[in-house]
C-alpha cells in the first residue's frame, strides 16, 4: 500500500484536561510522524483543547449525530464537532452499535452528515465472537459495509474502514495475522465492488487489542493500512510505541 500507515487513537470515554499532556507529547514526537499519519479521537469535551495543544496530528470525534442541529438533548452535530476542531469522525463503532442500538442505516446517515460537514470518516465494522464461531464473520462484515458506508466514487478518499472484531476489543485477544489478512482482502473486494477503482486505494485499519508489542506483526498483515487503537492510545508512551512500530514497517 502506498499511503503512510494511519494510526488513530480512540480515547473512548476517558480523559479530562489532565490528558492534554499526552496529546502534547504525541504531537511533539514530530520527527517520528513523518512516516506515519497519526490522529486522536478524544471525547467531545477535549476536541477543542486537543486541537490547540496538538498541531501536527489529526483530531477527530468519536461520533456525530446525523442531523444538522435541533432538539436532540446531549447530542453533537457534525458541524459542531468540526467547529470544535475535528477533522474526521469515527462512526459505527461496535460500542455505539451495542450501547445505543445503532443500525447500519443510522451509521450511514452519520457518515453522510460528517462528510457533508467537511469531515472524513472512519466507518467501523466487525463481527461478534458468536458470529465468527458460526462462520458468519465475512457475511456480517459485508452487510455492515453495504449498509453503513456511503457510496459514490467521489467519496472514496474521505472514507476509511476500520475492521474491529468485537471479541478482540479490550480483551488482549487478536485474530491471527492470516485471519486479519483474509478479512481485509474480503473488505477490499467489497470496497472495489462499491467504489470501483477508487476502492483499491481506500484505507482499511485493523482495531482490537493493538499494543506496542504486537503492532508490527498486526500492521504487516495483508491489506492493513493502519490501526484504530483504544486502550494503548491513552498514554503517549504506549501510543508512541505503536507509532514507532508503524514507522518501522515503512522501513522494511
Ligand atoms: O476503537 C478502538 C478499538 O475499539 C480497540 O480498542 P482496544 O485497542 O482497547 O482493544
Amino acid at each position: 500500500m502506498s499511503e503512510r500507515p494511519y494510526i488513530v487513537g480512540n480515547w473512548k470515554m476517558h480523559g479530562t484536561r489532565a490528558m492534554l499532556a499526552e496529546a502534547r507529547a504525541i504531537d511533539r514526537a514530530a520527527e517520528r510522524l513523518i512516516k506515519v499519519e497519526v490522529a486522536l479521537a478524544p471525547p467531545f469535551t477535549l476536541i477543542h483543547a486537543c486541537r490547540k495543544e496538538a498541531t501536527l496530528i489529526g483530531i477527530g470525534a468519536q461520533d456525530v449525530h446525523p442531523a444538522d442541529g435541533g432538539a436532540h438533548t446531549g447530542d453533537v452535530s457534525a458541524a459542531m464537532a468540526k467547529d470544535a476542531g475535528a477533522g474526521f469522525a469515527i462512526v459505527g463503532h461496535s460500542e455505539r452499535r451495542a450501547d445505543h442500538k445503532e443500525s447500519n442505516a443510522l451509521v450511514k446517515q452519520k457518515a453522510e452528515a460528517a462528510i457533508e460537514a467537511g469531515m472524513n470518516v472512519i466507518v467501523c465494522v466487525g463481527e461478534t465472537e458468536d458470529q465468527r464461531d458460526e462462520g458468519k464473520a465475512e457475511d456480517v462484515v459485508a452487510r455492515q459495509l453495504a449498509g453503513s458506508v456511503p457510496t459514490g466514487e467521489e467519496l472514496a478518499e474521505k472514507i476509511t474502514v476500520a475492521y474491529e472484531p468485537v471479541w478482540a476489543i479490550g480483551t488482549g485477544r487478536t485474530p491471527t495475522v492470516d485471519d486479519i489478512g483474509t478479512m481485509h482482502r474480503h473488505i477490499r473486494g467489497k470496497l472495489v465492488d462499491m467504489f470501483g477503482e477508487a476502492g483499491e486505494a481506500m484505507r482499511i485499519l485493523y482495531g482490537g487489542s493493538v499494543k506496542p508489542d504486537n503492532a508490527a506483526e498486526l500492521l504487516a498483515a495483508d491489506e492493513v493500512g493502519g490501526a484504530l487503537v483504544g486502550g494503548a492510545s491513552l498514554t503517549a508512551e504506549s501510543f508512541l510505541g505503536i507509532i514507532v512500530a508503524a514507522a518501522e514497517t515503512e522501513d522494511d
